[in-house]
């Protein structure tokens, strides 16, 4: 299990390291269009889920757009304290 903040201290690194077989990485090349796209995507699961599915499934879909959320904020280089000041 992982924070929010974990996770996005994850990510960074992964950014930075560039693993190979990262999934981050991979969206990080593919680009801004291409995860926005995935954050449409999941959103959109995430709200058939709470229409339609179990709390967990709900809690599932939420885990994946937060990820999401993080990639497309490393593609445009926007950090954490950025967002919390707008919270
Ligand atoms: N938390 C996540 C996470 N949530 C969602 N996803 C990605 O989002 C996709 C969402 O899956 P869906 O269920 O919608 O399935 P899908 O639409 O068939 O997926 P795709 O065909 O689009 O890949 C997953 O297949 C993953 O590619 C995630 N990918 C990675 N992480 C975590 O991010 C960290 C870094 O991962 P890597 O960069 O891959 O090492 C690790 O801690 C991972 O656990």
């Amino acid at each position: 299990m992982k924070s929010f903040e974990e996770l996005f201290a994850e990510l960074s690194e992964k950014a930075r390291t560039r693993p190979a077989g990262s999934g981050t990485v991979a969206a990080l090349d593919a680009g801004v269009h291409t995860i926005g796209k995935k954050v449409v995507e999941e959103a959109a699961e995430t709200w058939m889920a709470a229409e339609y599915e179990s709390d967990d499934r709900v809690a599932e879909e939420i885990s994946q757009l937060l990820y999401h959320v993080q990639v497309l904020m490393l593609a445009r280089g926007i950090g954490l304290e950025q967002v919390y000041k707008h919270l």
